[in-house]
Protein backbone atom coordinates (compact mmCIF):
# COMPACT_ATOMS: atom_id res chain seq x y z
CA UNK A 1 0.00 0.00 0.00
CA UNK A 2 1.44 3.16 -1.03
CA UNK A 3 1.19 5.87 1.82
CA UNK A 4 0.35 9.70 0.18
CA UNK A 5 -2.33 8.23 -2.47
CA UNK A 6 -5.75 6.93 -1.57
CA UNK A 7 -6.21 3.66 -2.41
CA UNK A 8 -10.01 4.31 -2.96
CA UNK A 9 -9.94 6.87 -5.83
CA UNK A 10 -5.74 6.93 -6.29
CA UNK A 11 -5.91 10.44 -5.50
CA UNK A 12 -3.19 12.76 -3.46
CA UNK A 13 -3.96 10.98 0.27
CA UNK A 14 -2.95 13.19 3.38
CA UNK A 15 -5.26 11.71 6.36
CA UNK A 16 -2.63 8.62 7.37
CA UNK A 17 -5.14 5.87 9.38
CA UNK A 18 -3.20 6.80 12.86
CA UNK A 19 -3.74 2.96 13.89
CA UNK A 20 -0.79 1.02 11.33
CA UNK A 21 0.20 4.72 9.77
CA UNK A 22 0.82 2.45 6.73
CA UNK A 23 -1.92 4.10 4.48
CA UNK A 24 -3.63 7.40 3.95
CA UNK A 25 -7.15 8.77 2.43
CA UNK A 26 -8.23 11.28 0.72
CA UNK A 27 -10.90 11.87 3.12
CA UNK A 28 -12.82 10.37 5.91
CA UNK A 29 -15.90 9.24 3.51
CA UNK A 30 -13.19 7.22 1.84
CA UNK A 31 -11.30 5.73 4.58
CA UNK A 32 -14.59 4.52 6.11
CA UNK A 33 -15.27 2.81 2.57
CA UNK A 34 -12.13 1.27 2.84
CA UNK A 35 -12.23 -0.34 6.35
CA UNK A 36 -13.83 -3.61 5.35
CA UNK A 37 -10.53 -4.12 3.60
CA UNK A 38 -8.11 -2.35 5.37
CA UNK A 39 -8.88 -3.94 9.18
CA UNK A 40 -7.33 -7.34 7.78
CA UNK A 41 -3.87 -5.77 8.00
CA UNK A 42 -4.27 -2.82 10.27
CA UNK A 43 -2.77 -2.51 13.85
CA UNK A 44 0.59 -4.36 12.87
CA UNK A 45 1.49 -4.37 16.78
CA UNK A 46 0.16 -4.60 20.18
CA UNK A 47 1.60 -2.76 22.85
CA UNK A 48 2.46 -5.42 25.92
CA UNK A 49 4.29 -4.69 29.38
CA UNK A 50 6.35 -6.97 31.96
CA UNK A 51 8.66 -6.90 35.16
CA UNK A 52 11.67 -6.75 32.49
CA UNK A 53 10.95 -4.79 29.58
CA UNK A 54 8.88 -2.32 31.05
CA UNK A 55 6.70 -1.40 27.92
CA UNK A 56 7.18 -3.36 24.53
CA UNK A 57 6.05 -3.89 21.43
CA UNK A 58 4.86 -7.55 19.88
CA UNK A 59 3.37 -8.14 16.23
CA UNK A 60 -0.24 -8.52 16.49
CA UNK A 61 0.08 -10.74 12.65
CA UNK A 62 2.53 -12.18 10.79
CA UNK A 63 4.85 -8.80 9.00
CA UNK A 64 6.61 -9.55 5.82
CA UNK A 65 10.42 -8.24 5.44
CA UNK A 66 10.13 -4.60 4.46
CA UNK A 67 6.57 -4.01 5.89
CA UNK A 68 6.22 -0.62 7.93
CA UNK A 69 5.20 -0.88 11.16
CA UNK A 70 5.81 2.35 12.50
CA UNK A 71 5.91 6.14 10.70
CA UNK A 72 6.34 8.23 13.68
CA UNK A 73 6.44 11.58 14.16
CA UNK A 74 8.88 13.30 16.76
CA UNK A 75 7.56 15.29 19.94
CA UNK A 76 10.67 16.96 20.09
CA UNK A 77 14.26 16.67 18.54
CA UNK A 78 17.31 19.09 18.06
CA UNK A 79 21.14 18.91 19.09
CA UNK A 80 22.42 16.09 21.44
CA UNK A 81 23.69 17.22 24.71
CA UNK A 82 27.04 16.79 23.97
CA UNK A 83 27.35 18.71 20.74
CA UNK A 84 29.17 21.84 19.30
CA UNK A 85 27.27 24.64 18.21
CA UNK A 86 25.29 23.60 15.42
CA UNK A 87 22.22 25.82 13.76
CA UNK A 88 18.90 25.53 15.71
CA UNK A 89 16.67 25.58 12.34
CA UNK A 90 18.72 22.90 9.80
CA UNK A 91 21.26 21.36 12.18
CA UNK A 92 24.41 22.25 9.87
CA UNK A 93 27.68 23.25 11.30
CA UNK A 94 28.03 27.23 12.01
CA UNK A 95 31.15 29.40 11.55
CA UNK A 96 29.49 31.97 13.69
CA UNK A 97 28.74 34.77 11.01
CA UNK A 98 24.72 34.79 11.63
CA UNK A 99 23.14 35.35 15.04
CA UNK A 100 19.01 35.00 16.06
CA UNK A 101 17.66 38.60 15.94
CA UNK A 102 15.26 37.79 18.57
CA UNK A 103 17.00 35.33 20.78
CA UNK A 104 21.29 36.12 19.83
CA UNK A 105 21.87 32.41 19.30
CA UNK A 106 24.27 31.53 16.25
CA UNK A 107 22.23 30.16 13.48
CA UNK A 108 22.54 30.45 9.78
CA UNK A 109 20.21 32.17 8.36
CA UNK A 110 16.66 34.40 8.76
CA UNK A 111 15.01 31.09 7.01
CA UNK A 112 16.57 28.88 10.02
CA UNK A 113 15.79 31.51 12.95
CA UNK A 114 12.18 30.98 11.81
CA UNK A 115 11.63 27.31 11.88
CA UNK A 116 9.31 26.82 14.18
CA UNK A 117 11.11 24.18 16.20
CA UNK A 118 13.00 26.95 16.87
CA UNK A 119 11.31 30.17 16.97
CA UNK A 120 8.32 28.62 19.02
CA UNK A 121 10.48 26.55 21.59
CA UNK A 122 14.22 27.93 22.56
CA UNK A 123 14.04 30.96 20.93
CA UNK A 124 10.98 32.31 23.10
CA UNK A 125 12.72 31.01 26.57
CA UNK A 126 16.14 32.68 25.57
CA UNK A 127 14.73 35.93 24.93
CA UNK A 128 13.88 36.07 28.25
CA UNK A 129 17.01 34.26 29.55
CA UNK A 130 18.59 37.33 32.09
CA UNK A 131 22.01 36.79 30.53
CA UNK A 132 22.60 33.89 27.89
CA UNK A 133 25.91 32.71 27.32
CA UNK A 134 27.57 33.89 24.08
CA UNK A 135 28.76 30.64 22.00
CA UNK A 136 32.02 31.93 20.51
CA UNK A 137 33.57 28.64 20.27
CA UNK A 138 32.30 26.65 17.37
CA UNK A 139 34.45 23.67 17.39
CA UNK A 140 34.04 22.62 21.18
CA UNK A 141 30.69 21.50 23.24
CA UNK A 142 29.12 24.43 24.41
CA UNK A 143 26.45 23.94 27.68
CA UNK A 144 23.72 25.60 26.35
CA UNK A 145 23.04 22.84 23.42
CA UNK A 146 22.25 20.61 26.75
CA UNK A 147 18.91 22.51 27.29
CA UNK A 148 17.61 22.86 23.86
CA UNK A 149 15.71 19.80 23.76
CA UNK A 150 14.64 19.80 27.42
CA UNK A 151 13.31 22.73 26.62
CA UNK A 152 11.17 21.56 23.59
CA UNK A 153 10.03 18.58 25.37
CA UNK A 154 8.52 21.27 28.23
CA UNK A 155 7.02 23.33 26.38
CA UNK A 156 4.28 20.49 25.05
CA UNK A 157 2.67 20.80 28.72
CA UNK A 158 1.07 24.28 27.97
CA UNK A 159 1.33 23.60 23.52
CA UNK A 160 -0.18 20.02 23.70
CA UNK A 161 -1.60 17.57 26.60
CA UNK A 162 -1.78 14.62 24.78
CA UNK A 163 1.96 15.02 23.85
CA UNK A 164 3.18 15.69 27.23
CA UNK A 165 1.26 12.68 28.43
CA UNK A 166 2.85 10.48 25.91
CA UNK A 167 6.41 12.52 27.15
CA UNK A 168 5.59 11.14 31.11
CA UNK A 169 4.78 7.68 30.16
CA UNK A 170 8.09 7.31 29.21
CA UNK A 171 10.97 5.36 31.44
CA UNK A 172 13.18 8.20 33.12
CA UNK A 173 15.42 5.79 35.32
CA UNK A 174 15.71 8.36 37.73
CA UNK A 175 16.62 6.10 40.24
CA UNK A 176 19.64 5.03 38.61
CA UNK A 177 20.17 8.32 37.01
CA UNK A 178 20.82 9.85 40.65
CA UNK A 179 23.21 7.91 41.70
CA UNK A 180 25.16 8.87 38.94
CA UNK A 181 26.54 11.86 41.11
CA UNK A 182 28.34 13.75 38.22
CA UNK A 183 25.97 13.01 35.53
CA UNK A 184 23.24 14.58 37.84
CA UNK A 185 25.28 17.45 39.15
CA UNK A 186 25.62 18.38 35.28
CA UNK A 187 22.14 18.04 34.66
CA UNK A 188 21.32 20.20 37.88
CA UNK A 189 23.66 23.32 36.89
CA UNK A 190 23.45 23.53 33.54
CA UNK A 191 19.72 22.62 32.88
CA UNK A 192 17.56 23.00 35.58
CA UNK A 193 19.31 25.45 37.42
CA UNK A 194 19.63 27.35 34.30
CA UNK A 195 16.50 27.44 33.12
CA UNK A 196 14.51 27.74 36.27
CA UNK A 197 16.86 30.57 37.80
CA UNK A 198 17.97 32.53 34.58
CA UNK A 199 15.18 31.78 31.88
CA UNK A 200 12.14 31.79 34.05
CA UNK A 201 11.38 28.49 33.64
CA UNK A 202 10.30 28.29 37.12
CA UNK A 203 6.88 26.64 36.41
CA UNK A 204 8.27 23.71 36.02
CA UNK A 205 10.02 21.97 39.29
CA UNK A 206 13.37 20.55 39.50
CA UNK A 207 12.38 17.23 39.52
CA UNK A 208 9.76 17.95 36.27
CA UNK A 209 12.99 18.75 34.28
CA UNK A 210 15.04 15.98 35.80
CA UNK A 211 12.44 13.53 34.46
CA UNK A 212 12.43 14.74 31.18
CA UNK A 213 16.41 14.73 30.86
CA UNK A 214 15.75 11.06 31.97
CA UNK A 215 13.33 10.65 28.98
CA UNK A 216 15.62 12.17 26.35
CA UNK A 217 18.63 9.81 27.80
CA UNK A 218 16.74 6.42 27.73
CA UNK A 219 14.29 6.74 25.10
CA UNK A 220 16.11 9.15 22.04
CA UNK A 221 17.34 8.20 18.93
CA UNK A 222 20.19 9.16 17.27
CA UNK A 223 19.44 10.96 13.50
CA UNK A 224 21.33 12.07 10.52
CA UNK A 225 20.50 15.73 9.40
CA UNK A 226 23.09 17.26 6.86
CA UNK A 227 25.90 15.45 8.29
CA UNK A 228 25.26 15.80 12.03
CA UNK A 229 23.73 14.02 14.37
CA UNK A 230 20.81 15.00 16.78
CA UNK A 231 18.44 13.12 18.19
CA UNK A 232 14.84 12.45 18.74
CA UNK A 233 11.71 11.34 20.65
CA UNK A 234 9.78 9.38 19.33
CA UNK A 235 6.34 7.79 21.74
CA UNK A 236 5.72 4.91 19.73
CA UNK A 237 9.22 4.14 18.83
CA UNK A 238 10.52 4.52 21.82
CA UNK A 239 8.57 1.47 22.77
CA UNK A 240 10.78 -0.84 20.77
CA UNK A 241 12.59 -3.17 23.03
CA UNK A 242 16.33 -3.59 22.51
CA UNK A 243 18.11 -6.91 21.11
CA UNK A 244 21.61 -7.00 20.37
CA UNK A 245 19.91 -8.52 16.59
CA UNK A 246 17.07 -6.70 15.56
CA UNK A 247 14.30 -7.48 13.38
CA UNK A 248 13.38 -4.35 12.39
CA UNK A 249 15.41 -1.28 10.44
CA UNK A 250 14.93 2.26 10.56
CA UNK A 251 14.74 5.52 8.60
CA UNK A 252 14.66 9.03 9.16
CA UNK A 253 12.12 11.23 6.31
CA UNK A 254 12.91 15.17 5.72
CA UNK A 255 10.53 16.10 8.11
CA UNK A 256 11.89 13.91 10.96
CA UNK A 257 9.06 11.14 10.95
CA UNK A 258 10.99 8.01 11.81
CA UNK A 259 9.90 4.84 9.67
CA UNK A 260 10.07 1.45 11.55
CA UNK A 261 10.00 -1.31 8.96
CA UNK A 262 10.85 -5.10 9.30
CA UNK A 263 14.12 -6.27 8.30
CA UNK A 264 13.51 -9.44 8.19
CA UNK A 265 10.00 -11.36 8.51
CA UNK A 266 8.43 -11.62 12.17
CA UNK A 267 6.12 -13.86 13.53
CA UNK A 268 2.98 -12.96 14.83
CA UNK A 269 3.69 -12.86 18.85
CA UNK A 270 7.30 -12.23 18.69
CA UNK A 271 8.77 -9.11 20.22
CA UNK A 272 9.71 -6.18 17.88
CA UNK A 273 12.77 -5.25 18.77
CA UNK A 274 15.70 -2.58 17.86
CA UNK A 275 19.34 -1.50 18.64
CA UNK A 276 20.23 0.96 20.92
CA UNK A 277 23.97 0.06 20.34
CA UNK A 278 26.19 0.06 18.21
CA UNK A 279 25.89 -3.95 15.92
CA UNK A 280 29.50 -3.92 14.87
CA UNK A 281 31.07 -3.72 18.55
CA UNK A 282 32.19 -7.02 20.31
CA UNK A 283 29.80 -8.38 23.63
CA UNK A 284 31.76 -6.65 26.33
CA UNK A 285 31.73 -2.85 24.21
CA UNK A 286 28.13 -3.52 23.52
CA UNK A 287 26.82 -4.26 27.30
CA UNK A 288 29.29 -1.38 28.98
CA UNK A 289 27.19 1.17 26.55
CA UNK A 290 23.81 -0.15 26.82
CA UNK A 291 24.64 -0.25 30.73
CA UNK A 292 25.83 3.43 30.91
CA UNK A 293 23.32 5.11 28.80
CA UNK A 294 20.29 2.64 29.38
CA UNK A 295 20.80 1.27 32.65
CA UNK A 296 20.35 -2.39 31.92
CA UNK A 297 22.14 -5.85 31.25
CA UNK A 298 21.58 -7.09 27.52
CA UNK A 299 20.90 -10.90 28.03
CA UNK A 300 20.56 -11.49 24.56
CA UNK A 301 20.73 -14.50 22.92
CA UNK A 302 24.19 -12.42 20.95
CA UNK A 303 25.43 -11.52 23.95
CA UNK A 304 25.02 -14.86 25.70
CA UNK A 305 27.03 -16.83 23.56
CA UNK A 306 30.73 -17.19 24.01
CA UNK A 307 31.09 -16.23 19.86
CA UNK A 308 28.67 -14.39 19.41
CA UNK A 309 26.64 -17.05 17.38
CA UNK A 310 29.23 -18.60 15.76
CA UNK A 311 30.88 -15.27 14.25
CA UNK A 312 33.54 -14.37 16.57
CA UNK A 313 33.23 -11.06 16.65
CA UNK A 314 35.32 -10.94 20.13
CA UNK A 315 37.79 -14.13 20.01
CA UNK A 316 41.04 -13.54 20.76
CA UNK A 317 43.78 -16.02 19.00
CA UNK A 318 45.63 -18.53 21.82
CA UNK A 319 48.57 -17.39 22.11
CA UNK A 320 50.03 -20.66 23.71
CA UNK A 321 52.72 -22.20 21.96
CA UNK A 322 51.31 -23.43 18.35
CA UNK A 323 47.62 -23.69 19.69
CA UNK A 324 44.97 -23.14 16.87
CA UNK A 325 41.97 -22.24 18.99
CA UNK A 326 40.49 -18.99 20.12
CA UNK A 327 39.97 -17.35 23.94
CA UNK A 328 36.25 -16.50 24.21
CA UNK A 329 34.62 -15.91 28.00
CA UNK A 330 32.75 -19.38 29.08
CA UNK A 331 30.24 -17.01 30.80
CA UNK A 332 29.90 -13.79 28.73
CA UNK A 333 27.26 -12.06 30.91
CA UNK A 334 29.61 -12.17 33.52
CA UNK A 335 32.31 -9.33 32.54
CA UNK A 336 34.86 -10.28 34.83
CA UNK A 337 35.28 -13.84 33.91
CA UNK A 338 38.46 -15.43 32.53
CA UNK A 339 38.91 -16.23 28.48
CA UNK A 340 39.46 -19.68 28.01
CA UNK A 341 40.86 -21.32 25.53
CA UNK A 342 38.51 -23.86 22.71
CA UNK A 343 41.37 -26.05 22.33
CA UNK A 344 43.61 -26.03 25.10
CA UNK A 345 43.94 -24.84 28.39
CA UNK A 346 45.24 -21.58 28.35
CA UNK A 347 43.15 -19.09 30.34
CA UNK A 348 43.28 -15.39 30.19
CA UNK A 349 41.90 -12.50 32.78
CA UNK A 350 39.63 -10.04 30.78
CA UNK A 351 41.66 -7.32 31.69
CA UNK A 352 44.71 -8.81 29.26
CA UNK A 353 42.14 -8.72 26.15
CA UNK A 354 40.96 -5.45 26.88
CA UNK A 355 44.39 -4.40 26.96
CA UNK A 356 44.96 -6.40 23.82
CA UNK A 357 41.89 -4.38 21.99
CA UNK A 358 42.90 -1.28 23.61
CA UNK A 359 46.30 -1.45 21.93
CA UNK A 360 44.74 -2.32 18.46
CA UNK A 361 42.28 0.42 18.79
CA UNK A 362 45.63 2.63 19.32
CA UNK A 363 46.71 1.65 16.53
CA UNK A 364 43.89 2.00 14.25
CA UNK A 365 43.59 5.71 15.72
CA UNK A 366 47.09 6.52 14.54
CA UNK A 367 46.32 5.69 11.10
CA UNK A 368 45.82 8.89 8.88
CA UNK A 369 43.45 9.83 6.35
CA UNK A 370 44.98 10.01 2.59
CA UNK A 371 46.53 7.64 -0.11
CA UNK A 372 48.19 5.77 2.50
CA UNK A 373 45.06 5.19 4.28
CA UNK A 374 44.32 1.73 2.56
CA UNK A 375 48.11 0.18 2.29
CA UNK A 376 47.92 1.10 6.38
CA UNK A 377 44.55 -0.64 6.86
CA UNK A 378 45.81 -3.45 4.90
CA UNK A 379 49.12 -3.66 6.65
CA UNK A 380 47.21 -4.17 10.08
CA UNK A 381 44.81 -6.34 9.25
CA UNK A 382 47.95 -8.56 7.91
CA UNK A 383 49.62 -7.62 11.68
CA UNK A 384 46.71 -8.91 13.76
CA UNK A 385 44.09 -10.72 11.65
CA UNK A 386 44.67 -14.49 12.74
CA UNK A 387 47.28 -13.58 14.42
CA UNK A 388 46.32 -11.89 17.48
CA UNK A 389 42.67 -12.01 17.32
CA UNK A 390 39.72 -13.72 14.91
CA UNK A 391 39.91 -12.47 11.74
CA UNK A 392 36.16 -11.63 12.49
CA UNK A 393 36.95 -9.68 15.48
CA UNK A 394 35.12 -6.55 15.54
CA UNK A 395 38.20 -4.38 15.43
CA UNK A 396 39.18 -6.55 12.20
CA UNK A 397 35.35 -6.45 11.14
CA UNK A 398 35.22 -2.88 11.59
CA UNK A 399 38.60 -2.30 8.65
CA UNK A 400 37.15 -4.53 6.64
CA UNK A 401 34.12 -2.72 6.65
CA UNK A 402 36.28 0.66 5.59
CA UNK A 403 38.41 -1.35 2.83
CA UNK A 404 35.55 -2.53 1.23
CA UNK A 405 34.21 0.74 0.54
CA UNK A 406 37.67 3.09 0.55
CA UNK A 407 38.71 0.29 -2.53
CA UNK A 408 37.57 2.50 -5.77
CA UNK A 409 36.21 5.57 -4.03
CA UNK A 410 40.34 6.79 -3.04
CA UNK A 411 41.73 9.57 -4.87
CA UNK A 412 44.47 7.12 -6.53
CA UNK A 413 42.73 4.05 -5.84
CA UNK A 414 39.45 4.70 -7.79
CA UNK A 415 37.47 1.70 -9.40
CA UNK A 416 39.68 2.05 -13.27
CA UNK A 417 43.06 2.25 -11.10
CA UNK A 418 42.41 -1.08 -9.74
CA UNK A 419 44.46 -3.93 -10.71
CA UNK A 420 42.36 -7.21 -11.23
CA UNK A 421 43.64 -8.38 -7.70
CA UNK A 422 43.08 -5.21 -5.99
CA UNK A 423 39.07 -5.84 -7.58
CA UNK A 424 39.07 -9.39 -6.02
CA UNK A 425 40.67 -7.67 -2.66
CA UNK A 426 37.60 -5.71 -2.66
CA UNK A 427 35.16 -8.33 -3.39
CA UNK A 428 36.77 -10.43 -0.80
CA UNK A 429 36.44 -8.33 2.01
CA UNK A 430 32.54 -7.05 0.93
CA UNK A 431 31.97 -11.19 0.97
CA UNK A 432 33.56 -11.69 4.58
CA UNK A 433 31.42 -8.60 6.25
CA UNK A 434 28.28 -9.56 4.62
CA UNK A 435 28.86 -13.12 5.77
CA UNK A 436 29.31 -11.40 9.47
CA UNK A 437 25.94 -9.40 8.84
CA UNK A 438 23.98 -12.37 7.57
CA UNK A 439 24.45 -12.73 11.44
CA UNK A 440 23.58 -9.56 13.17
CA UNK A 441 22.35 -7.61 10.94
CA UNK A 442 20.10 -9.86 8.73
CA UNK A 443 17.81 -8.94 6.06
CA UNK A 444 17.03 -5.70 4.81
CA UNK A 445 19.46 -3.50 6.81
CA UNK A 446 21.26 -0.28 5.19
CA UNK A 447 24.91 -1.80 5.75
CA UNK A 448 24.14 -4.95 4.21
CA UNK A 449 22.42 -2.95 0.77
CA UNK A 450 25.43 -0.28 1.01
CA UNK A 451 27.73 -3.77 1.03
CA UNK A 452 26.12 -5.81 -1.56
CA UNK A 453 26.52 -2.76 -4.18
CA UNK A 454 29.91 -1.98 -2.79
CA UNK A 455 30.40 -6.07 -4.02
CA UNK A 456 28.25 -5.18 -7.25
CA UNK A 457 31.03 -2.97 -8.57
CA UNK A 458 33.80 -5.00 -7.82
CA UNK A 459 32.22 -8.20 -9.53
CA UNK A 460 31.35 -6.21 -12.35
CA UNK A 461 34.51 -4.30 -13.10
CA UNK A 462 36.55 -8.19 -12.83
CA UNK A 463 33.88 -9.98 -14.92
CA UNK A 464 34.69 -6.31 -17.94
CA UNK A 465 37.97 -6.84 -18.08
CA UNK A 466 38.11 -10.74 -17.61
CA UNK A 467 36.19 -10.44 -20.88
CA UNK A 468 37.79 -8.57 -22.60
CA UNK A 469 41.04 -10.14 -22.08
CA UNK A 470 39.97 -13.29 -23.25
CA UNK A 471 39.29 -14.69 -19.58
CA UNK A 472 36.02 -15.52 -19.55
CA UNK A 473 33.42 -16.72 -22.57
CA UNK A 474 30.69 -14.90 -23.18
CA UNK A 475 28.08 -17.06 -21.03
CA UNK A 476 30.50 -17.03 -18.11
CA UNK A 477 30.15 -13.13 -18.35
CA UNK A 478 26.48 -13.58 -18.14
CA UNK A 479 26.12 -15.61 -15.06
CA UNK A 480 28.40 -13.18 -13.86
CA UNK A 481 26.14 -10.01 -14.79
CA UNK A 482 23.54 -11.70 -13.94
CA UNK A 483 24.73 -11.77 -10.23
CA UNK A 484 25.76 -8.18 -10.54
CA UNK A 485 22.12 -7.34 -11.45
CA UNK A 486 20.77 -9.40 -8.88
CA UNK A 487 22.95 -7.67 -6.11
CA UNK A 488 22.36 -3.90 -7.48
CA UNK A 489 18.44 -4.60 -7.44
CA UNK A 490 18.11 -5.98 -4.01
CA UNK A 491 20.62 -3.41 -2.66
CA UNK A 492 17.96 -0.46 -4.26
CA UNK A 493 15.61 -2.31 -2.70
CA UNK A 494 17.09 -1.35 0.80
CA UNK A 495 18.02 1.62 0.32
CA UNK A 496 15.04 3.39 -1.29
CA UNK A 497 14.05 3.39 2.39
CA UNK A 498 16.39 6.15 2.56
CA UNK A 499 14.79 9.98 2.40
CA UNK A 500 16.73 10.66 -1.02
CA UNK A 501 18.80 13.12 -0.10
CA UNK A 502 20.91 11.09 2.22
CA UNK A 503 24.24 9.27 0.60
CA UNK A 504 22.16 5.95 0.61
CA UNK A 505 19.33 7.28 -1.07
CA UNK A 506 21.53 8.86 -3.72
CA UNK A 507 23.09 5.32 -4.11
CA UNK A 508 19.60 4.10 -4.77
CA UNK A 509 18.82 6.66 -7.36
CA UNK A 510 21.86 5.83 -9.55
CA UNK A 511 21.51 2.11 -9.30
CA UNK A 512 18.49 2.76 -12.02
CA UNK A 513 21.39 4.05 -14.48
CA UNK A 514 23.65 1.22 -13.11
CA UNK A 515 21.20 -1.37 -14.01
CA UNK A 516 20.44 0.11 -17.44
CA UNK A 517 24.50 -0.04 -18.26
CA UNK A 518 24.52 -3.80 -17.16
CA UNK A 519 22.05 -4.66 -19.69
CA UNK A 520 23.66 -2.69 -22.25
CA UNK A 521 27.00 -4.99 -21.82
CA UNK A 522 24.62 -8.22 -21.32
CA UNK A 523 23.18 -7.12 -25.18
CA UNK A 524 26.20 -6.16 -26.42
CA UNK A 525 28.48 -8.72 -25.31
CA UNK A 526 26.61 -12.04 -24.20
CA UNK A 527 24.50 -11.68 -27.24
CA UNK A 528 20.83 -11.88 -25.64
CA UNK A 529 17.67 -9.67 -26.39
CA UNK A 530 17.43 -6.50 -24.18
CA UNK A 531 15.73 -6.67 -20.79
CA UNK A 532 13.61 -4.49 -19.19
CA UNK A 533 14.38 -4.01 -15.33
CA UNK A 534 13.23 -1.10 -14.08
C1 LIG B 1 13.53 3.14 25.07
S1 LIG B 1 12.90 2.51 26.56
C2 LIG B 1 11.80 1.27 25.99
C3 LIG B 1 10.40 1.49 26.52
C4 LIG B 1 10.26 1.22 27.98
N1 LIG B 1 10.27 -0.20 28.22
C5 LIG B 1 8.95 1.83 28.55
O1 LIG B 1 8.24 1.12 29.25
O2 LIG B 1 8.72 3.01 28.32
C6 LIG B 1 14.30 1.67 27.13
C7 LIG B 1 14.13 0.96 28.45
O3 LIG B 1 13.35 -0.22 28.28
C8 LIG B 1 13.90 -1.31 29.01
N2 LIG B 1 14.45 -2.30 28.05
C9 LIG B 1 14.47 -2.20 26.71
N3 LIG B 1 15.03 -3.30 26.14
C10 LIG B 1 15.37 -4.11 27.16
C11 LIG B 1 16.00 -5.37 27.22
N4 LIG B 1 16.38 -6.04 26.14
N5 LIG B 1 16.20 -5.93 28.45
C12 LIG B 1 15.82 -5.26 29.58
N6 LIG B 1 15.24 -4.04 29.59
C13 LIG B 1 15.00 -3.47 28.38
C14 LIG B 1 15.02 -0.70 29.84
O4 LIG B 1 14.48 -0.28 31.05
C15 LIG B 1 15.44 0.48 29.01
O5 LIG B 1 16.10 1.48 29.75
Amino acid sequence: MEVGKCPVCSKKADKTCSACHSVSYCSSDHQKRHWKEHKKTCRIYLVKKNDVFGRYLVAARDITAGTIILNDAPLAYGPKQNTRPICLGCYKILDGTYTCSKCHLPMCSLSCEEEPAHAENECQVFQRCKSIPKVSNFVDHHPIYESIVTVRCLMLRDRSLKLWQALNQMEPHNEIRKGMIELWHRNQVNTVEFLRSRCNMESFDEDCIHSVLGFCDVNSFEIRSHGVEICGIYPNVCLMAHDCISNTHHSVTEDYRMVVRASVPIKKGEMITTVYTHTLDGTLERRQYIKESKFFDCVCKRCADPTELGTHLSSIKCQKGRCTGYLTPVNPLDKDVNWTCDNCENKLPVQKVQKLVGEIKEEMDAIKEGESLIPSLENLLEKHSEITVHKNHYLMISIVHSLSELYGRTKGWLIDDLSTNLLRRKEQHCRDLLQVLDIIEPGMTRIRGLTMYELHAALYFIAQREFTNDAMTADELKVQLDTVLQLLRDAQEILLFDCPNTPEGVIAKTIDESINGVNQVIKHCCNTTERTDT
